[in-house]
Parts: structure tokens; sequence; C-alpha cells
């Protein structure tokens, strides 16, 4: 199956059943001072759908977690119910950008990508029967279509050219859920992904970590010590880039869309001077053979994935969930507030497993005007923290209500099941683990 781009998402927007909207009836019309073209009800959960599930996924947490013992058998996405009051804590306060998204930070890829699939190829979502369609970013043999499976076995994985287009895939009923990479323990951070999950509006509703076992990859009969150009994913590339050195020095590296898109590239334009950094399944895919196999650099090699859906799931307290926000704070309020946002959970015992910042995109600058010194300039952030618990606990709830005090936007990405599958590292072989 080629690709689904962003254009043909777009294209798509008037096809698609649109999300039903919450009911008005009894409220006051108001505009949203970050978001003028959006209107929000001020007697209800939220200024806009998103937004009211979050909330509304918080309220129906802290109902869960004070009525009734979690149900058992947990694993499934459930829908926030509505229960029409205030949320305790007010996620209401991101700003979204309205712009068309800017070009991505990735270079552009030097061969061609494959050719994006006609959106008329794809039916949407709400015909297609039980199976779960699952977008990912990449062709077949990508290592996030190998996660979409582990994520939803038996789903039918939708691949998507771009990260944006497998968001838009969902916000537009194409498909029902989207897998993503955010983080390598290798890489890093996959920044991307944290922007789209900012200007979008899906829930996280999961999480799946997958050891990354590269192979190298060339047409049959290719030889390493022949090799001009080594293509990949800039991620594939960054997590091989010692091995890649070591056993073909002669080679340069240039970065394309996803791994098994560049096994393709090669099988389709036959080049014998090129190798790819992919999966074995993408060598079985596209006819190459396996030149070294196990080429990243260190063996503990593993990616993050998240699972996203246009719906929240209810947090429970039964099973380890983890909880994910992005928050920023007016420069104004004085020092320490990253130190006093950091406590907010540590004095609940609460860990964080990740912080990332971001650019603050609507006010990346911040002057202050510091006395006779001058004006100085910092810049601003988004951050971006991961904590382990429940929305459903009343300890994550207070430490909510404590940060948003320190802050001056803040919002709940999702608080979801975290991935206990016990994990060992790929065996060491004939390529990598060099170092
Ligand atoms: O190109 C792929 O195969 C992908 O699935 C993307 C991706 C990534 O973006 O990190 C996923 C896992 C690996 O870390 C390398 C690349």
């Amino acid at each position: 199956m080629q690709a689904l781009s962003t254009s043909t998402t777009t294209n798509l927007k008037s096809l698609v059943r649109p999300a039903p909207a919450p009911s008005r009836l009894g409220c006051r019309v108001v505009r949203c001072a970050f978001r003028p073209d959006s209107v929000y009800f001020p007697n209800c959960v939220g200024h806009c759908r998103a937004d009211w599930q979050s909330s509304c996924a918080i309220l129906s947490s802290k109902v869960l977690s004070l009525e009734q013992p979690a149900e058992k058998g947990g694993g499934a996405d459930h829908v926030a119910a509505v229960n029409g009051h205030r949320a305790a804590v007010d996620l209401n306060l991101v700003p979204i950008e309205t712009k068309d998204s800017p070009a991505s930070s990735v270079p552009a890829p030097v061969p061609q990508p494959p050719k994006a699939l006609s959106i008329s190829d794809l039916t949407p979502a709400p015909m297609h029967g039980s199976q779960l369609r699952v977008a990912y970013q990449g062709v077949p043999g990508a290592y996030s279509e190998a996660a979409a499976g582990k994520a939803y076995p038996n789903c039918e994985a939708v691949p998507c050219d771009q990260f944006e287009a497998a968001f838009q895939a969902v916000e537009l009923w194409i498909a029902d859920r989207a897998v993503l990479p955010v983080e390598n323990s290798l890489g890093g951070s996959i920044h991307r992904n944290y922007d789209l999950l900012l200007r979008h509006r899906l829930h996280i509703v999961g999480e799946v970590q997958m050891p990354v076992h590269h192979c190298l990859l060339a047409l049959p009969g290719s030889r390493l010590e022949r090799l001009s150009r080594v293509i990949s994913h800039p991620q594939a590339l960054s997590q091989c880039e010692h091995t890649i050195t070591r056993i073909a020095p002669q080679a340069t590296r240039e970065a394309v869309d996803d791994t098994a898109g560049a096994a393709e590239y090669i099988a389709t334009n036959r080049l014998r001077d090129t190798a790819a950094i992919a999966s074995a399944r993408a060598a079985e895919l596209y006819g190459l053979q396996v030149l070294a196999d196990g080429v990243q650099d260190d063996c503990g090699n593993v990616t993050r994935f998240l699972m996203l859906a246009r719906e929240p799931i209810i947090p429970r307290t039964d099973r380890p969930f983890k909880t994910s926000i992005v928050f920023a704070h007016n420069g104004g309020e004085g020092t320490g507030v990253l130190f006093k946002v950091l406590s907010a959970f540590a004095f609940r015992n609460i860990s964080l497993t990740k912080i990332e910042s971001r650019p603050h995109r609507n006010r990346p600058i911040r002057l202050v005007d510091d006395g006779n010194v001058g004006t100085a300039k910092h810049f601003e952030y988004m951050f971006y923290v991961d904590f382990e618990a429940s929305m459903a606990e009343v300890r994550a709830q207070n430490a909510l209500a404590e940060v948003q005090e320190y802050t001056s936007f803040l919002r709940v990405l999702g608080s979801y099941p975290m991935d206990m599958t016990p994990w060992s590292p790929s065996p060491p072989t004939s390529g990598g683990d060099g170092d």
C-alpha cells in the first residue's frame, strides 16, 4: 500500500463525517482569548471539544476513583463519559496554531520518497467494519508499522508519508488510531511529534516500546566496500552512526523519510552503490540482501511510540499508568517556576520519566530590561513532562492543580497504561556493537 500524504488528507476534509460537538444548550458563547476563531461555553467543561474531553476524562476518573473499584481486564480504549461539571483543573489554556505547519526540521530527502497514495484509495474509517485502522509514518517494513502491530494486534496498518498525515488521518476518521515514535534510547527525542502533539487535538491512549534492530541492506551482489552512499531515516542514521563509519567509512549518509522507504527506493531504482539502514522485514519485502546485521551502535536500542486517538481513555488505578502533560509559564511570573512545578510532583512521590522542552512558537522570545544593564533576551519554552501516575489518583489531580497555579497554560495530553512488557536487548551480530 502506498503512503497517505498530508495534501490528500486535507482534500478529504469535506468528505468525512465531522466529530460530534458537545451540546450548547444553556451555555453562553464566548471567544477564547488564545483562539479568537473558536467559541467556548463558560458553564460547560472546556473551550473546545478536545479540552472538554480531557477535562471529562479527569472528572470521570475522579468519579471512578471515588465511587467504584476499577473494572477488571483493562487495555481497551474507553470513551470518557460527559458528566457536565466544570473540571477542577481547567485544561483550556493551550494556544493552537492555525497556520499550515512549517516545513519539517528534517533535511529535504535527496532521493524521491515513495509516491503518495491518492485519497480515493482509502475508504473512510466509519465504514470499514470491525478491524481497527492504525496510521503510521512510513511504508510497509518501517519500524512504526511493527509498533502499530504490537500496539494493536490484527489491526490494519495505514501508511502515511509524514507524521502530520498520520495525525490528520485520525482526525479525519480515515484511521482510528495513530502510532508514532517520540523518543529513542540512542537518537533522543523525535521533536517533530512533540510539536505536532500540541498542534493537533488527539489524545495519548497508550505507549509501546520496541527494540530496534537495524540491518544494512543493498541489492543482491552489492559489496560493502563499493558503497558510496547510505540512506535512511535521520533517527536510524544517528542510531548507527559509529557502526557505519567503521564498516563503510567511504559512504556518505543521506536522510530520507523512513527506513523501509529507503530500502524500497534502492530496489525500485536498482541502485548498486547505495545501501539502506532498515529492518530485516524491509529486506524481505523489497528483495534486498542483508550486508550487515545489527548495525545499531548499541544493542539496547529501543524506540518509544505513542498511541493516539480522537477520544481519551478513562484513567484507572488497577495497573501502572503514565500521564503526559505540556505547560508553559509567563516570564513575568518570577523565577523558579520550573522548580516549583517539579516539586509539586516530588512532594507527592510521583516519579517523572521524561522532561522535554520545545520552543514556544507563539512567544519565542522574552525581553527583560534588567535595570541599567540593557535588555536581555530569553527564549521561551513549552515543557513536556511524563509522570508515573494515573489521573484517577488523587495525588496526580492535586499535583496538576498545583502546577496550574504556577503556569500560564497546561494541557493533559493523555493518561494511559504504561508499557510493562519485559524487554531484552537484541543479540549482538555481525555489524553492530563495535564501539
Ligand atoms: O523509519 C522508520 O522505520 C520508522 O518507523 C521511524 C523511526 C523513528 O522515527 O524513530 C522509528 C523507529 C526507529 O527509531 C527509526 C526510525
